[in-house]
Order: C-alpha cells, then structure tokens, then sequence
C-alpha cells in the first residue's frame, strides 16, 4: 500500500497529505528469550506501512503477542522504531526530538484500554481536562473553562461530574472523560488501543457509538486497535490483519469479511464470537 519514500515526497505530492505516515516501520526487542529462528530478540514489528488519511478509520486487528501495541506506541510516540520512518502531516518525526514531540502532541491524542489508570486518580474531571490545556499553554482561564463544559457536553457527561474524581464514576463514565481529556487539543487523530476491552459488554457499544459520532462530528481519524474483528468491523473504514508484526491482509471490512485473503484472516474470522453488545455484533 505505502511505498518507500521521504518526506519531501510526502509533503509536495499532490494527493491530501496523510495524518500519519508509517514506512516500513520494524521494531526488534532484545529479549533473554526469543525464538527459536531468533534467540534473544522479538521482532515486535516487521515492515509494517500504513497511511491514516483525513476523516479515515483504519482498524488494526490481530491476536495478543502480534505487535498492535507496539504499532500503536511508534504511533504516539512512545517507542522509537529500530528501522524505518514516522511522518505526521509530512514532518518526519521518527527521531521524537522535542520540537517533534510538541508535533506528536498536537496532532494525535491516546485513548487506552483501561481508563482508571489513564486518569490521574487525585485529580478532579475539571482537573484532567484543563490539564492538557494548560501543559500545553493553550487559553486563558476563560476559555479553558469554556472549552472543559463543551468535552464534557461532546462525551454525554452532565457538568455535575467535573467535580468527581475518577474513583467516584463508573468504567464507561471514565472511559468517556478520557475520551474527553483526549480530544482537549483538538487533534487531528486518535489512537484507540483496545478502548472498550475492560469495560462492561453492556457499555462498549455506547463507548464505541460515541466514538463513531465524534469522528463524523469533528472529522476525527482513527487508528483502532482491538484482538475483537468484529469491533474492528463495525468501526473501521479501512482493517489491517496483522500476524507476527506483518500486515498480513488490508481491505474494507467487506472484502476482509466477504473475501479473506489470507489463512491467518480466515482463522480470525472463524473463532471470533463478538465480544461487542450482541445488538452490534450481528
Ligand atoms: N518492551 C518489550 N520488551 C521485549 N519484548 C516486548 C516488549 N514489548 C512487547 N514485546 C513483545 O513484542 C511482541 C508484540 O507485543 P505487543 O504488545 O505489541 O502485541 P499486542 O498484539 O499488542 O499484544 P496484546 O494484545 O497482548 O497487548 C510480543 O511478543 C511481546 O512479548
């Protein structure tokens, strides 16, 4: 799909520039272990392209131990690939010097598993919205305040839980404020890395609904990361199956269900009971 290129190709062709450009990323752990083809390393990572446009939702599904995290974590910034490129609106910024780190910050936000460990358990809802805001020296005072009661209307949250700390709410309520918390900036993209996987079956379609929604409403990409290919269906515009950190089949959700390429896709496909709310899983 991406071939190899710069990043001065990048920024003049004439196609849309992508959010994110990954180019041949590998990523290879040294490890007491390994494998038997590779003692004392894991190849986490090997060769992996991808383009994220505009507006587009690319799901990346595969098995625990296949490399979604590790893909997600060169995408965010928070491992620096052993070979290969990250591009963000053209710039690369694989090396996350700091001006590239202030780059990263700006133009995509996280959203992980697990929300009561994203929050910061001493601080209020107010607290972790204005956060980012003011790390970041975006606003006055004023504008901050207004811009924290318009994340919380955007998430479905009264204002009432601005006071809350992250202990007092429920999963998908913190989940919700970390959607919230994520958006402060207004990226340009999100990194979904398992987001509705520790929560209740009853509360990941609303966490997943109001994802969708906020993409529509804001224009928002996506990276979406789940081991569940049927979370990835119902979200993704464009789905990567990976397998031992390769990419081992691309497609709209209907040609990966309707025509899978690939042995690996098919063994996906035929042991996946959904672990979505059975209304969305159909
Ligand atoms: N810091 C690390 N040091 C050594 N090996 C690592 C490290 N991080 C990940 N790995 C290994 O790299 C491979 C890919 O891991 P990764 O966490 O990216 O997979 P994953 O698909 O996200 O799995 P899961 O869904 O279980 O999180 C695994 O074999 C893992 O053990």
């Amino acid at each position: 799909m991406a071939e190899a290129t710069n990043s001065a190709a990048v920024a003049n062709n004439d196609e849309q520039t992508p959010i994110i450009f990954l180019d041949d990323i590998h990523v290879v752990f040294k490890t007491r272990t390994g494998s038997l083809l590779h003692p004392n390393k894991v190849h986490a990572v090997n060769g992996l392209s991808l383009k994220l446009m505009p507006g587009q939702t690319i799901g990346i599904v595969g098995e625990s131990g296949c490399g979604k995290s590790t893909t997600a974590n060169v995408m965010c910034g928070l491992q620096t690939p052993t070979s290969g490129h990250v591009y963000f609106k053209g710039t690369d910024v694989t090396k996350r010097t700091a001006a590239q780190r202030k780059i990263i910050g700006r133009v995509i936000s996280v959203v992980f598993q697990d929300p009561a460990t994203a929050l910061n358990a001493r601080m209020t809802v107010r607290e972790q919205l204005m956060d980012p805001m003011i790390v970041h020296k975006v606003g006055d005072a004023k504008s901050r305040e207004a811009r924290v009661r318009e994340l919380i209307e955007m998430v479905g949250l009264p204002n009432s839980v601005l006071e809350a700390l992250p202990g007092q709410m429920s999963g998908g309520q913190r989940q919700r404020v970390a959607i919230a918390r994520a958006l402060s900036l207004k990226p340009d993209a999100i990194i979904a890395d398992e987001p509705t996987s520790a929560l209740d079956v009853s509360v990941r379609a609303q966490i997943l609904n109001l994802l969708m929604d906020l993409k529509k409403e804001l224009n928002l990409a996506m990276v979406f990361i789940s081991h569940d290919i049927q979370t990835v269906r119902y979200i993704s515009d464009q789905i990567i199956v990976m397998n031992h950190g390769q990419a081992v089949e691309r497609g709209t959700a209907e040609q990966i269900f309707n025509n899978p390429k690939d042995d690996y896709t098919r063994l996906l496909l035929g042991a996946a009971p959904s672990l979505l709310h059975p209304e969305l899983g159909k």
